[in-house]
């Protein structure tokens, strides 16, 4: 399997000194910075646009992720990777084309992933396998942090990595990754943990918290 990724979700973070807060994580150990773009429309939320992506990337190296909760998607792709984005995701359920989605990021020279929500069959990624880099797994219902991790997406989450045998895509598990649910993220093929709540919350200091969720993860992987 992969290496395990840790991708603070800036969503939890303190929008006010986002800055401040991505140099924090990026100097207490984050691999990836995970960039929650929300609409209104796809998910009942609105967030950022590509020019809090730009603002980011002013302030880490570190790749931006980025999962796009938007509906549609492809008149946005080009603004997103053009203010700084290393990877972006579309959600399998947020248009007709996913296809021609991926090719397009592929096109933009960014890492192309696909998002599935928890009520989403794994069929609709069967036809789109050899298109992404990375498979965005939500295992909370989109469009906000600090929600509970849904247990029934273990299986899933396995499955996918059965489907991907031979393929080096990473699989990213993003909602209510904790480093009490860490462990069964990894032990199901999950690599890559997105964690805004459980890194941006209260309590001790970032490089503690993301340590706390990679050693949950190495250890049950
Ligand atoms: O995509 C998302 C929500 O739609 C977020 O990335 C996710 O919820 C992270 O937040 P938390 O770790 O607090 O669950
Ligand atoms: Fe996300």
């Amino acid at each position: 399997m992969p290496d395990i990724l840790i991708a603070p979700s800036i969503l939890a973070a303190d929008f006010a000194r986002f800055g401040d807060e991505v140099r924090a994580v990026d100097q207490a150990g984050a691999d990836w910075i995970h960039i929650d773009v929300m609409d209104g429309h796809f998910v009942p939320n609105i967030t950022f646009g590509p020019e809090v992506v730009r603002a980011v990337r002013r302030h880490t190296s570190k790749p931006l992720d980025v999962h796009l909760m938007i509906m549609p998607a492809d008149p946005y792709l080009e603004a997103f990777a053009e203010a700084g984005a290393d990877a972006i995701s579309v959600h399998v359920e947020a248009g007709p084309h996913l296809h021609r989605s991926l090719q397009t990021i592929r096109k933009l020279g960014k890492r192309a992933g696909a998002a599935i929500n928890p009520a989403t069959p794994i069929e609709h990624l069967v036809n789109i396998l050899d298109d992404v880099d990375e498979i965005l797994v939500m295992t909370v219902n989109p469009g906000f942090g600090g929600q509970s991790f849904i247990q029934s997406q273990l299986p899933k989450i396995a499955q996918i990595r059965a489907m991907l045998a031979g393929r080096t895509v990473d699989i990213v598990i993003d909602g209510g990754v904790t480093p009490e649910t860490a462990g069964a993220c990894a032990a199901a093929g999950g690599n890559v943990l997105v964690a805004g709540s459980a890194v941006f919350g209260g309590g001790t200091g970032y490089a503690d918290k993301i340590a706390a969720i990679r050693n949950a993860a190495e250890a049950a992987k």
